[in-house]
């Protein structure tokens, strides 16, 4: 029987930990506080993240990492992408020699601005073939009602996509395969910045025009920088890029494009902090995608006026008005 440990027992943590379970995995999940790990391993539900949801009886978790990867053939990280290294470098000596790691996260980390395959490699000291990536539309909000929809599982080995493809296939959630990890990572870092922008103009009042237009050259933005670090092109048209800029721009349920709302609406930063229960990775991812950008030397207008927004004091009116004074030019998709 395959096996995985699930590391974080957030949201998206503890829901794909019960697609896996669903699924026919034996699964266990890890979490660092005592009384969410022992209402999901007693009494099968997790209040604190996912409240009136009944999790399989088959789903077990621990606060000890140690017996979560115990004999694990996947060990799935579910934690905020600027806590990864620091989580992962504890949990090394109990990975399993041939697991493959998986990462749920979709963040760039500040200061070095990697990607988080980047980091685990680094971090777990395990090759590239060892790592696999799962994004696309995946609100969880959704998911947990077990509404159809599907994912992209990203690796360079083809035997490793596979095994992860049939351990979370399910009638209701369809894993599609992609070897371009680079492509498949940035999209899903890189429209958590988009979605900050869409959910700004959201909360000034501002309507679908501007909502299409910021997508769309978000989107263009996502496949220049992709291009520069050595993306397939094609897969910013598939799920993990356009389909999940499309859920996460258009959603009440996402917390990135929430968290722009309430900054567009005038709240202040610690006001909008305040006001986030969960992770919104692009508050801080933003920071790190512009710097990636400047080391690639590409042009990410919109991520500039975000960061700004998020972090330099600027008003979402002088956001706008930045972006709809720059030169005019060419409509381009791309590089
Ligand atoms: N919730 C969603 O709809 C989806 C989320 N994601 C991505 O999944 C990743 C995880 O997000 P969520 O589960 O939604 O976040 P969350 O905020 O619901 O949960 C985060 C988990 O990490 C734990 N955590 C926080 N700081 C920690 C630390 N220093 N050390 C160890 N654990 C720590 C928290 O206790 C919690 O269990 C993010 O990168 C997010 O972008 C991807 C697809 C869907
Ligand atoms: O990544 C997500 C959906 O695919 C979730 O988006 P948020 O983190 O903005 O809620």
């Amino acid at each position: 029987m395959t096996k995985a440990a699930v590391l974080g027992t957030g949201s998206w943590g503890t829901t794909f930990a019960m697609i896996l379970a669903e699924g026919g995995t034996s699964t266990t999940l890890w979490g660092r506080r005592a009384e969410v790990v022992e209402a999901i391993d007693r009494g099968h539900e997790n209040p604190e993240y996912l409240p009136g949801v009944r999790l399989p009886e088959s789903l077990r978790a621990t606060t000890d990492a140690a017996v979560a990867m115990e004999g694990a053939d996947f060990v799935v990280l579910a934690v905020p992408s600027q806590t990864l290294r620091g989580n992962l470098g504890g949990w090394r000596p109990h990975i399993p020699e041939h697991a493959v790691l998986v990462s749920l996260m979709k963040g760039i980390e500040l200061r070095t601005s990697k990607r988080m395959s980047e980091v685990i490699c680094e971090v777990a000291g395990v090759p590239e073939e060892r790592v696999a990536v799962v994004s696309g539309p995946n609100l969880v909000g959704e998911l947990i009602r077990r509404e159809p929809a599907a994912t992209v599982v990203a690796s360079v080995d083809d035997k490793v996509t596979g095994r992860l493809q049939e351990a979370c296939h399910l009638p209701w959630f369809r894993a599609y395969t992609n070897s371009d990890v680079v492509g498949v990572e940035l999209g899903g870092a890189v429209k958590n910045v988009i979605a900050l922008a869409v959910g700004v103009a959201a909360g000034m009042g501002l309507g679908d025009n501007v909502r299409a237009t910021l997508m769309t050259r978000g989107l263009a933005e996502i496949a220049r920088l992709g291009a520069a670090v050595g993306a397939d092109p094609h897969t910013f048209a598939g799920l993990a890029g356009m389909g999940d800029l499309v859920a996460t721009c258009t959603s009440p349920l996402s917390r990135n494009r929430t968290f722009g709302e309430n900054l567009g609406r005038g709240m202040s930063m610690a006001e909008t902090i305040a006001a986030t229960k969960q992770t919104a990775e692009g508050v801080k991812s933003c920071e790190s995608v512009l710097g990636l950008a400047r080391r690639y030397d590409v042009e990410m207008p919109i991520t500039e006026v975000v960061v700004g927004v998020v972090h330099d004091g600027m008003t979402p009116s002088e956001a706008a008005v930045l972006l709809m004074s720059r030169t005019p030019k060419p409509e381009r998709y791309g590089v």
